[in-house]
């Protein structure tokens, strides 16, 4: 990041980013302004969190029909396989859609405060990368970043437990994320992210102070498939649980979700619909509840 704003090394820099957007969709991002302070103290209430009594989780707990709260993603059926992770997500940025009776209140204590701080250093974060991404696709910066400076961020706290026969179950199932992008941070220094690459599963290393960055599907349809939303899970250890704080960064609810122009022409034609705000998340939620026909949701946006 720093190289990135620093005028005698942008150039270059942008050229890496390009690169690393284009060929693994993921990188991490060091060398960023965001305190050291903020973000382990954020992990810390977050292994708090998971560490409270079930009784206590339970109060925070998913009600019939939404995501938000402590449980698990997409539980649709009883028979269904569950995934190796509990985890607790918040709609944390803007503030007003905070629904603070799923935000765990005197216990751990100030996980509030740490929440807030932790969003807004996320969010800071994701504008600058946003607007840097932009300029590598030869886009206008400052309108990719003004999007997610009035964008969305939804927090996803995960925690593994440890699984003495892991090649058995899965943390989180391959999957490519649905936001504009993603940025995760492993509270700790165990592998478990992996990421598809030419068909082979490779583990994404935590790196002290690193934020892991990964196009979602809304990117990849802005940059016209130039840049794809990598397929990635989460493996878990035979012996120690992980945790890791995952933020889905969306742009504001007026951006339309279509290849951008500049990069639209008689050489290259769009391969993505045109979606509003409302069409791109509606129709993700209406295929969730369907049963799996196999055919992920970014091929059903593609012309
Ligand atoms: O925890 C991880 O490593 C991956 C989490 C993830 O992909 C997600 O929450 O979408
Ligand atoms: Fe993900």
């Amino acid at each position: 990041m720093a190289k990135l704003v620093d005028p005698q090394f942008q150039e270059i820099e942008l050229r890496n980013l390009h690169l690393a957007c284009k060929n693994w969709g993921i990188f991490q991002l060091v060398g960023h302004e965001v305190s050291d302070e903020s973000v382990k103290s954020m992990h810390r209430k977050s292994q708090e969190f998971f560490d409270l009594s079930p009784e206590e989780k339970k109060l925070y707990a998913q009600k019939p029909g939404s995501l938000e709260g402590y449980g698990q993603a997409f539980v649709i059926s009883e028979d269904q396989k569950l995934e190796w992770c509990d985890m607790i997500f918040l709609k944390a940025i803007p503030t007003h859609t905070r629904k603070l009776e799923f935000w765990p209140e005197k216990q751990p204590h100030n996980f509030r405060e740490a929440l807030d701080t932790y969003s807004h250093d996320m969010k800071k974060i994701a504008v600058s990368i946003v607007g840097f991404i932009a300029m590598a696709l030869g886009l206008d910066a400052k309108k990719l970043s003004k999007a997610f400076d009035g964008g969305s961020y939804d927090v996803r706290m995960n925690c593994y437990p440890p699984c003495p026969e892991p090649e058995r179950v899965i943390g989180i199932s391959s999957h490519a994320d649905i936001s504009g992008i993603t940025l995760l941070t492993d509270c700790g220094d165990i592998p478990g992210l992996q990421v598809l690459k030419n068909g082979q599963w490779v583990f994404v290393e935590p790196i002290t102070c690193g934020i892991v960055v990964n196009i979602g599907i809304i990117m990849e349809v802005v940059s016209n498939g130039i840049y794809k939303a990598p397929y990635h899970r989460a493996s878990v250890n035979r012996e120690k649980d992980r945790f890791s704080i995952v933020t889905f960064c969306y742009p504001d609810k007026k951006f339309e979700i279509k290849p951008a122009e500049q990069l639209v022409n008689s050489d290259s034609m769009a391969l993505y619909k045109s979606f509003t705000y409302d069409e791109y998340t509606q129709s993700f939620y209406e295929r969730t509840k369907l049963n799996d026909d196999g055919v992920p949701f970014v091929d059903t946006l593609k012309i």
